[in-house]
Order: C-alpha cells, then structure tokens, then sequence
C-alpha cells in the first residue's frame, strides 16, 4: 500500500497476508504508525490497496459495505440523536425493506440490550459518559449484523474499569453470535485476553507482518484466573518482546528502549517461550496489500 504524498509514494505496508477464519478474534499490534488503521481501512472499504486487495467469503470487497462494520476509538456516532436513533440509523440502512419497522424496532432494543444500553435509550450522547458511547457504537456495529466486526482501538480512549467491562462484554457477545473480529489496539493484556490470534505488524515504511502468536487459552476467559495462568504469562511475555526487543520504537534512543522493557517488568524465561508461528509458514495466506 503506498500513498502519494508531496515527496512521492510512501510505501506504508508491503506484503501484508493474512487469512481470517469465521469466528476468529484477531488482535492487530505494533508500533505507533506501523499501518495497522490502514490494514483494518482496507478491509473497511474505505482505502484503496495500491496492490492487491480484500476477499471476504470468495468476493473481492473494495468499498465500505454493512457486512464489515466498524467500531472506532470514537465512536463516530451522531450526537444529535439519542442513544436509540443512532442504533436505529444503521438498522433502517441495512434492515428497511428486509424488516417491518416493529421487527426494526425490536432488533435496536435487543442490541442495546447486549450492551446493556437500554435503560437510556431517549438520552443524547451530550448526556452519556464515553464508555456508555463506546456501548452504543458497539451495538450499532452489531445491529448491523456484520460479518466481520472491525474494531480500531475500540477501548483506547476509556478509563481501566470501564474497559474492562466493556472486554469482558464484547468477549460474551463474539462467543454468542460467533463472530468474526479484527481489532486493533496498543494493549497487550487486552490483545491476549480477547485474542484467537496477534499479529504483530513490523515498524513501517513497509510494515509487513512481523510474526503471529496463537492464543490457546480456553474460553471463556476469566482476567483474574488468568492473570496468573503460565500459559497467559508466556503469551504476553512474547508479544511484549517482539515490541520492545525485535521491533524497537522507531525513533527511541536505546537507553530509553532498555528503560520501556524494564518497565514492563516481565520476567525473561528463555526456556519457555511461546508459540511464535513465522508468518512465511502460515498457509494460505490472502495478500491484502
Ligand atoms: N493518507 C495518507 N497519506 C500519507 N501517509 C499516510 C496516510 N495515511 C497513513 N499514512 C502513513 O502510513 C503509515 C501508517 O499509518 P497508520 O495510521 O495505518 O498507522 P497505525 O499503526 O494505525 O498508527 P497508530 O497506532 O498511531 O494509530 C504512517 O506512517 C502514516 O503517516
């Protein structure tokens, strides 16, 4: 994927294969502007793959469609409307000639049920708290019945327990209605807690995929038995490995490196590491850009 710029093409991400199964939760992970939105833009629609590009159930997809729903850091709702009217919005997009309008009706309750969200369905979004919004983007995403829920930063903006929750909630619904998830985030509890697979994208210019890791902890998952689980431990010790020793911040003085690594107090264990599948021996594969 290159973008033109005023000093020409900048190659923001090359080679980039990736094959999704139905039902998996995908986490996209690496530096600050390695090309993770532009990856989750392509998929969208909403960015052209200079080579390349998208196929989702055998058909090429290139513009914004409702069977890929985004959830965005924020939100991007309507804050005119209420709670209820900006689910109904995408629901009357999607579902005006397929539903009568009580079926319609029925189906935004019901999505703002999952998020539990319906006790405030007449509120503006002027009258509810940033985590409440982020349920109300959720549950629009939803009621869209996407078949791919595409998630930049989803929880980026909200305080530690709201994010909690809002994990835990999204982990119950993807289990239900298994659907197929990609979500990027800066977050590696949150990318091995809510994860069936990361991949770990290289710092640009031509980000590619770094290496994959697949997380096989049981579901549902629990974050306080987890914490502590060998497994859990090991997963989150090799992401934070590939960021902070194979793939350093782009621009950061090593002794600051050194200081990052510290910080993030993880033992090494060098005897256990963890299943690092190198994208090369993945197959197939479907370059996206
Ligand atoms: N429209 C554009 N024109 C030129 N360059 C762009 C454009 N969009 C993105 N880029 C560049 O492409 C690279 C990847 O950007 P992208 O936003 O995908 O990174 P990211 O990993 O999502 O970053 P962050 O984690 O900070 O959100 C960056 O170097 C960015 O400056």
């Amino acid at each position: 994927m290159a973008f033109d710029t005023k000093d020409g093409p900048f190659v923001a991400l090359e080679n980039v294969d990736l094959k999704i199964r139905k039902g998996e939760f995908l986490s996209l992970i690496g530096h600050s502007g390695c090309g993770k939105s532009t990856v989750l833009n392509i998929v969208a629609g909403l960015l052209q793959a200079t080579r390349g590009g998208c196929v989702l159930d055998g058909h090429e997809v290139n513009t914004p469609g409702p069977e890929r729903a985004v959830v965005f850091q924020n939100h991007s709702l309507m804050p005119w409307l209420t709670v209820y009217e900006n689910v109904e919005l995408a629901v009357q997009q999607v579902f005006k000639k397929s539903m009568s309008k009580k079926e319609r009706r029925e189906w935004i309750l019901h999505n703002l049920k999952l998020v539990n969200m319906d006790h405030a369905l007449d509120k503006r979004l002027g009258e509810i708290s940033g985590g409440m919004a982020q349920r109300v983007g959720i549950a629009r995403a939803l009621a869209m019945k996407p078949s791919v829920l595409l998630m930049d930063e989803p929880f980026g903006a909200l305080d530690a327990l709201t994010r909690a929750h809002l994990q835990d909630s999204l982990m119950k619904i993807q289990q239900d209605l298994n659907s197929t998830v990609i979500m990027i985030t800066h977050d590696v509890d949150e990318a091995v807690l809510l994860s069936d697979r990361i991949v770990m994208m290289t710092n640009g210019p031509a980000a590619t995929i770094g290496e994959e890791l697949h997380i096989d902890l049981p579901r549902p998952r629990n974050r306080v038995t987890l914490a502590d689980h060998p497994e859990y431990v090991r997963y989150r010790q090799a992401v934070l490995s590939f960021l902070y020793e194979k793939q350093r911040f782009p621009g950061k003085e090593e002794n600051e490196q050194e200081k990052q690594t510290a910080d993030a107090e993880v033992p090494v264990q060098e005897d256990n590491s963890p299943e690092v599948v190198n994208k090369s021996e993945e197959s197939p594969v479907r370059r996206i850009a």
